[in-house]
């Protein structure tokens, strides 16, 4: 991880073991517990009251209380109470930049869904647990893809707006190869205002959400270990010209052949009609995530970006791939530099 920053709401937190009183390690995504919200109390000891309080209130949400101590426990573990582990270095609460008696909760998905401090931290841990939800009917189809909330918060998503509104606007750029089309139907295929993020400090802040959200999730999704992404670009879909990216493949041109995943996140929701993403080759269902989640796919899916028919949809693009297709970019740079070409202008 290139940033070390302490781990923040949102972040995604894949490995977790700590031993408990007999020395016996404890593994916090163990598949006995994971799926589960996980309520880890940092650092104190609540009272019998306080703690019997509060396991009646997380059986009731289905979650589950481990008390993380910085001294080792005597004896062995007391039964029938929740979980004790220990951490003597205080890992966890510098991890979490928290003082004792801060309070974490861990999503089933593995993510921290809660960080806080004080008196009341364990309550306001076990408030944010939402109710358990009904299955819903069961899936019997559905594109292959990989869909995360919650990537970006509001204040980052204004500043990547305000970013798109005062930048250098490009119009329906494509890359142009053998399966692509050429600059005469380039307007019919994308109907797109994009910018570049080529803001230092916003893509420093963006970089670190995609390391700590997106990057762990697809290597648990699908083994795979991103190595780089491209110059992100933010778009605007405009129901003013029936803003659409039509059907396409993301890797089918000498230029896009080292794409591997792409990464379609909204930046708004609501404010708009239609602009919703279909995979026509996995069925009808049409993606959308909330604003700030995105959708993360293969670039052999063909895919499509609907028209907007009211508004204006703003979604951030970029496309990430492993450490053989980044020396197949670094190649092709290398290459379009040496014929006078900026890297950029190659996308
Ligand atoms: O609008 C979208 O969500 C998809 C965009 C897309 O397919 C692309 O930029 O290649
Ligand atoms: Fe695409």
């Amino acid at each position: 991880m290139s940033n070390s920053a302490s781990l923040a709401q949102g972040d995604l937190l894949l490995s977790l073991t700590l031993p408990d009183a007999t020395g016996k390690n404890v593994d916090l995504h163990g598949q006995a517990i994971a799926g589960s919200h996980r309520v880890l109390l940092l650092g104190i000891e609540p009272t019998p009251e306080r703690l019997a309080a509060a396991t009646a209130r997380l059986a009731e949400r289905g979650a589950l209380l481990f008390l993380v101590v910085c001294q080792m426990p005597a004896g062995a573990p007391r039964p029938g109470g929740p979980q004790r582990v220990f951490d003597p270095a205080r890992r966890l609460l510098n991890g979490f930049g928290l003082p004792d008696g801060g309070a974490v909760v861990l999503t089933p998905r593995g993510r921290i869904g809660f960080l806080g401090a004080g008196e009341t931290a364990l309550d306001a841990a076990i408030e944010s647990i939402p109710p358990q939800q009904p299955a819903g009917a069961p899936r019997r189809q559905g594109a292959p893809v990989l869909i995360i909330p919650d990537v970006l918060e509001p204040a980052l998503i204004e500043s990547l707006l305000t970013h798109w509104r005062n930048g250098t606007k490009s119009q329906g750029r494509v890359a142009v190869g053998s399966e692509a089309v050429g600059t005469g139907a380039v307007a019919d295929i994308k109907r797109r205002t994009d910018v570049f993020l080529d803001d230092r400090a916003l893509y420093d802040r963006f970089q670190q959400r995609l390391e700590r959200r997106v990057v762990p999730e697809m290597w648990r999704a699908y083994r795979f270990r991103a190595a780089s992404f491209e110059a992100p670009r933010i778009g605007c879909y405009s129901a003013t010209d029936a803003g659409a990216f039509g059907a396409h493949r993301d890797n089918r041109t000498p230029t896009t052949a080292h794409r591997r995943f792409a990464m379609s996140l909204n930046l708004n929701t609501g404010d708009y009609e239609g602009g919703t993403l279909r995979f026509p080759e996995f069925g009808p269902e049409e993606y959308e995530p909330e604003a700030g989640g995105c959708v993360i796919f293969s670039c052999d899916l063909l895919h499509e970006a609907l028209p907007v028919t009211r508004g204006e949809r703003f979604a951030i693009f970029t496309f990430f791939t492993d450490a053989e297709g980044a020396e197949q970019e670094r190649r092709l740079i290398a290459q379009a530099m040496a014929q006078g070409k900026q890297g950029v202008d190659m996308r």
